[in-house]
């Protein structure tokens, strides 16, 4: 039977952070730990506090931040990264050993017996100096079963609060979880916590067969962030917990898009637009058939036991190749026009046009569509015109630029600066319209053309702060101009859209 609750463990100040590429800043630190507290995690491994010397000063200022959440720290099973751990003013040491015989054997050139002992001190250690500790038996899942059991006990003999299972490669899968998590819960009286890699896509699958056997605490980084192919998914963990499991997890579920978002923009690592629960796409309908029946009834095509309100995201009608009539319609209606039906199919015919020719079909190409179709439409007015924009970049100048804009008829002028022109410029013109009002959430450029003369395409995607969304796009030469274009196209057609 699985424990009724569930605690988080999140590892993307550490595990997280060990993905290739990524390194966040002592500030970036800050706020994801913040953001992780505020989702209401159990545990945030804030880092490796002997690995440098900016992980230790990190980690003491996320545990001096007096969060609800308990500030763990990572410790081989050597007492300088213990003490290190304790110099940090931790709560909780994570202390790990490999206990597969191939990392034994080619890593730390260790007996089984020397193993257990560096284990039982290191505990022993930790405990001494009154802190909670969790002991994780490295490579567990390819490990000897007798022989991880036998350390096991002789952690919790030696004071551990709890044992971590690791599927540090990934090579588990679900009945083999569910029996090496089995085997080790009847062996022990300290809770379970499991810690699953992604090799093979099977860590949240793991991590859950883990809960079905009795672990009760679940290692998990948000966006999938970890070691090469990742760790176990927060959302999906939290999410197939709560919705499909009916357990609980203490997470304050309303906040896993904004906190994705925030890790998203400071690892660098753009979230796939397929990515379940928080990817772009997730909530989003092109196709007619699911369109027309989301618009009756979400639950047609959706889970309906998660919806996208309860992780903060938005549901989307997306216009291409493969929309009905029945979506345009609703778009359309919500944004105050009637076409007829002779209207709305000819709209239709032009959209699928657009879609066969490879082109995502934007809200501004719709609106053009629905012009050229039923002539003038109401709310066309342009509330932002651009009259110039000057951009200064360069090895040795901070990318700024310039923009002098009419905004309801009024003049403004802004300027701003960016890690690039396109940054700089997209500032500048969004610092001069109310950010609660209107911000890009979305921006992708293509070069359509070949050679350095390429045509690129932007299209952007402006969200106002009712959550709706518009998408516009632009062609240029000019990136930076193409890139202003679309936003203040999409500026002024969210504009345009009724607030009801
Ligand atoms: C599965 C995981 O995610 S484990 C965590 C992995 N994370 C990281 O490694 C990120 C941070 N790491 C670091 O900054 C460095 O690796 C350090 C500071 C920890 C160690 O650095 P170095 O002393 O230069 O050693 P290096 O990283 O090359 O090798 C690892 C050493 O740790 C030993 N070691 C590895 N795991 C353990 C352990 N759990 N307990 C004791 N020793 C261990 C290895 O045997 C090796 O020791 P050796 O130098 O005596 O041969
Ligand atoms: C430190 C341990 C728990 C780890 O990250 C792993 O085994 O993958
Ligand atoms: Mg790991």
């Amino acid at each position: 039977m699985p424990h009724k609750n569930i605690q988080i463990f999140d590892t993307t100040l550490r595990d997280g952070e060990q993905t290739p590429g990524v390194s966040f800043t002592p500030e970036m630190k800050i706020d994801i730990a913040r953001q992780l507290d505020r989702l209401g995690v159990d545990v945030i491994e804030a880092g490796f506090p002997i690995s440098s010397a900016g992980d230790k000063a990190s980690v003491k200022d996320i545990a001096s931040l007096g969060l609800d959440c308990t500030v763990c720290g990572l410790a081989r099973v050597i007492k300088a990264d213990i003490d290190a751990c304790i110099d940090s003013d931790v709560k909780m040491v994570h202390t790990f050993v490999s206990t597969s015989d191939i990392q034994r054997e080619h890593t730390i050139k260790k007996t089984r017996e020397e193993v257990v002992e560096m284990a039982i001190n290191a505990v022993e250690y930790i405990k001494g100096h009154g802190l909670e500790c969790m002991f994780s038996a490295m490579d567990a899942t390819r490990t000897d079963t007798d022989y991880l059991i036998s350390i096991a006990r002789a952690v919790e003999d030696a004071g551990a609060d709890i044992i971590n299972i690791p599927d540090t490669v990934g090579v588990s899968s679900p009945p083999t979880m569910r029996m090496l998590v089995s085997d080790v819960y009847r062996s022990v009286r300290i809770p379970i916590a499991v810690h699953c890699h992604n090799d093979f896509g099977l860590a949240v699958a793991n991590s859950l067969a883990a809960v079905e056997s009795g672990a009760s605490q679940i290692q998990v980084t948000m966006n999938s962030l970890g070691e090469r192919a990742g760790n176990a998914d927060l959302s999906q963990t939290v999410m197939t917990l709560e919705s499909v499991y009916g357990l609980e997890t203490g997470i304050k579920t309303k906040y896993l898009v904004e906190t994705a978002r925030l890790i998203e923009r400071y690892s660098g690592i753009q979230i796939p637009p397929t990515q379940p629960i928080i990817g772009a796409n997730a909530f989003s309908h092109e196709s007619g058939i699911h369109s027309h029946g989301v618009i009756k009834e979400s639950k047609t095509f959706e889970p309906g036991i998660m919806t996208p309100e309860m992780v903060g995201h938005q549901r989307r009608l997306v216009l291409g190749k493969h929309t009905g009539k029945h979506a345009v319609k609703k778009i359309l209606n919500d944004a105050g026009l009637e076409p007829s039906d002779k209207e709305l199919n000819a709209i239709l015919e032009r959209v699928k046009d657009l879609g066969d020719k490879g082109k995502k079909v934007t809200d501004v190409d719709l609106y053009a569509i629905t012009e050229a179709v039923m002539g003038e439409v109401a709310h066309t007015e342009k509330r932002i015109m651009l009259e110039e924009l000057s951009v200064m970049t360069g090895n040795r100048v901070t990318s700024t630029a310039t923009v002098r804009l009419t905004l309801d008829g009024k003049p403004y002028v802004g300027a701003m600066t960016g890690v690039g022109p396109v940054d700089a410029a997209l500032k500048a013109v969004e610092s001069l319209v109310d950010g609660n009002e209107m911000r890009l959430k979305e921006f992708r450029i293509d070069a359509i053309t070949g050679g350095s003369d390429a045509l690129a395409e932007v299209m952007v995607g402006v969200e106002d702060s009712k959550g709706r969304m518009v998408t516009a796009r632009a062609a240029r030469e000019d990136i930076v101009m193409a890139s202003v274009e679309a936003l203040v196209n999409a500026m002024n057609r969210l504009s345009a859209v009724p607030k009801k």
